[in-house]
């Protein structure tokens, strides 16, 4: 996984791509009408890890659709991407890019625990999904979330779980997210906002 330049940009991945060419849509429960995958993900549009160019290529503006981001320098960007990125098997960021605009659209990570429970096994957290406002509606907010459903079972977690807005359970739900009876309360101490 070495570095490279695209368009004078550097561009590590934060994981290895083979592992998203590896994932097998076959196993989906998840329709998707036209049908898209990974691989062919639409028009234009690639699916890719998160790479240390993406800094260029709007992928933190894409977040603030998300939550406040702050102002974060380019340095201050690639500390953190090569803090994750020597973290092997721990965070799958995994994104959607606009081949023709260069711009990031879409965004999900897969945020991996190691535990002693479960037999010192992983848990797979699912986090941070977001699609550009203009892009929505086709389909790649369901495919990012798949995509993620099926990398958490590919690297070994045994089990996926998210937290989100009320309003989002519909969606997660028709994706095989369940609130689980007697265990669906999430708790939070916030230190700042
Ligand atoms: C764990 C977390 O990260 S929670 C945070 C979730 N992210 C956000 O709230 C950020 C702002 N929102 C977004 O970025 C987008 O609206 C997303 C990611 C939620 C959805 O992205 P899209 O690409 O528009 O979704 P997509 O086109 O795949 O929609 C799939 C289906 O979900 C439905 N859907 C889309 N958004 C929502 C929603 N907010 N609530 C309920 N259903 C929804 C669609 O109608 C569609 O249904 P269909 O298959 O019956 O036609």
């Amino acid at each position: 996984m070495g570095l490279s330049y695209e368009n004078g940009i550097e561009s590590e991945p934060l994981f290895d791509p083979n592992i998203l060419k590896a994932l097998d849509f076959s196993k989906s429960k998840v329709i998707f009408d036209p049908p898209i995958s990974v691989i062919d993900p639409g028009e234009n549009l690639k699916v890719r890890p998160l790479c240390s160019g993406d800094y260029d290529r709007g992928y933190l503006k894409l977040l603030s659709f998300l939550t406040k981001v702050g102002d974060i320098s380019r340095k201050q960007f690639l500390d953190r991407f090569h803090a994750m990125s020597s973290c092997k098997g721990m965070h799958y960021i995994t994104v959607i890019e606009d081949t023709v605009s260069g711009q990031i659209i879409g965004s999900a990570t897969l945020a991996v625990e190691q535990k002693f429970i479960h037999d010192a096994g992983f848990r797979g957290r699912l986090e941070d999904v977001v699609v550009s406002d203009e892009y929505r509606g086709r389909q790649l907010g369901k495919l990012l979330v798949e995509t993620i459903r099926l990398l958490a079972e590919h690297v070994g977690c045994y089990k996926i779980t998210l937290d989100c807005r009320d309003r989002m359970v519909k969606f997660y739900k028709q994706l095989g997210f369940q609130l689980e009876e007697g265990n669906s309360n999430f708790m939070t101490v916030r230190f700042q906002d």
